[in-house]
């Protein structure tokens, strides 16, 4: 075979999906506190992640914005600061000297004393591409939603990136981040091994990549179901204090070593184990919003306090999982109603729900009691706990009961 002369015949590169790329690559510039350039046609912002940005960086987007710090929220925070904005509303607040530090702006944005401070007046934005696009990288990136901004317009593309200075700032196309954002799921299977657990059945955990390239989602197939019936099944959100710690502030390590005994007891099924720390904030804002929840705020309201949603978790990902598995019906251990309603929008026929119970403390009553009352959650399965392993009344069980919540569908 003659090869082609490299010298004359360069080889076509081929490379993969720009597109996520670069929105995963945008991202992580955000995590190190690094600013990203949004582009969309001949306009562009300049943004950075508040709780990340380094003084350095801060300073040069000020710069950009002719000397003014400039901050994008969204319409949950802008409540908490005491504003009306009409959901889904962005607001933008330009801070004043001599409170336009970075660590005023942080506590503005997701600090617990905001309202002691001198608020500057908001000014509630008709969200663009571009602040909407910013919005999306903030949340992709788990950091608080709250941006500093400076608009950079009037430029071209080329110009406009020469006149940053650093000459070091990555530039993504604000549709691109909106269509990577909107896109089904792409998940993809790339290891497994067995893993032996202390129930003693035959157990494999196979390794999924997605939605974004550096994402990893774990199924752990316990027993050898049969995929051809409603095979038995959790999807089950990480909770490092919970899972691994056995925090008492909620049930979900109990929960996870329930599971493994309840699928093992009915043959075999599966656990889906998303990377949705903090139901999809991450850890270190769920610290937050525990920290919130110690001065009597509730664990939804936490989260809008600190300008997420009540949940910010997507269940397309179990769906993708389980067409890769080949599941197509299951019987879902859970107590939640949207998990049930998710994977049934994902085309999953969810025969049967079975309820998953955890336990009961003085430190997760309220926790538990808020996911039924507010979030909807089936009431049943923590309603039966008042009790210890024994039956006995406990300390923890002297807490007021449940509401018998919704039973079955
Ligand atoms: N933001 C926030 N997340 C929490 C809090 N307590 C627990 N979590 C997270 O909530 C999620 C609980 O997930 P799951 O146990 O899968 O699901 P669930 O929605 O409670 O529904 P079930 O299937 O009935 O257990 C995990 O990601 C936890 O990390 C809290 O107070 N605030
Ligand atoms: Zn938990």
């Amino acid at each position: 075979m003659v090869r082609p002369d490299p010298m004359t015949q360069p080889p076509k590169l081929i490379n993969g999906d720009r597109t996520a790329a670069a929105v995963d690559r945008a991202r992580s510039e955000l995590r190190h506190g690094r600013a990203v350039l949004l582009r969309d046609g001949d306009r562009a912002l300049l943004i950075g992640g508040l709780e990340a940005l380094e003084e350095t960086v801060c300073s040069a987007i000020k710069a950009q914005a002719c000397g003014r710090f400039v901050l994008l929220l969204n319409w949950r925070r802008a409540e908490v600061l005491g504003a009306t904005a009409k959901d889904g509303a962005l607001v933008s607040l330009t801070l004043q000297a001599p409170d336009d530090s970075l660590a005023n702006a942080q506590e503005l944005a997701y600090g617990a004393r905001a309202k002691e401070l001198t608020l500057p007046a908001l000014e509630i934005i008709d969200g663009d591409g571009l602040t909407d696009a910013a919005m999306v990288l903030a949340r992709l990136a788990q950091l608080a939603p709250a941006l500093m901004i400076a608009e950079v317009s009037g430029t071209t593309t080329a110009d406009l990136e020469a006149s940053l200075s650093t000459g070091d700032v990555l530039t993504v196309d604000a549709g691109d981040v909106l269509r990577a954002d909107g896109q089904a799921p792409r998940i993809k299977r790339v290891s497994a091994a067995r893993v032996p657990l202390v129930e003693g059945t035959e157990t494999q955990f196979i390794a999924f990549r997605g939605p974004m390239p550096s994402d990893e989602q774990v199924a752990v197939v316990i027993g050898n179901p049969d995929m051809s019936k409603p095979v038995p099944m959790r999807v089950h959100s990480s909770c490092l204090t919970g899972d691994v710690f056995g925090s008492l502030r909620c049930d979900c390590g109990e929960q996870l070593e329930a599971t493994i005994r309840k699928l093992t007891a009915m043959g075999g099924g599966i656990v889906l184990y998303l990377a949705q720390e903090g139901r999809g904030i991450g850890l270190t804002n769920k610290l937050r919003a525990y920290g919130l929840q110690d001065s009597g705020v509730d664990t939804y309201d936490a989260n809008a306090h600190l300008g997420f949603e009540p949940d910010e978790r997507r269940f397309d990902i179990a769906g993708a999982m389980l067409a890769d598995l080949g599941v197509k019906s299951v019987r879902l251990l859970t107590n939640n109603p949207r998990k049930v309603d998710s994977l049934r929008a994902e085309g999953i026929d969810v025969v049967d729900r079975v309820p998953l119970t955890g336990g009961l403390t003085r430190f997760n009553a309220q926790y538990l009691r808020t996911k039924v009352e507010k979030g909807g959650h089936f009431g049943e399965a923590a309603y039966s706990r008042g009790l210890d392993e024994q039956g006995e009344t406990n300390d923890d069980a002297k807490i007021a009961p449940f509401p018998v919540g919704k039973v079955g569908f």
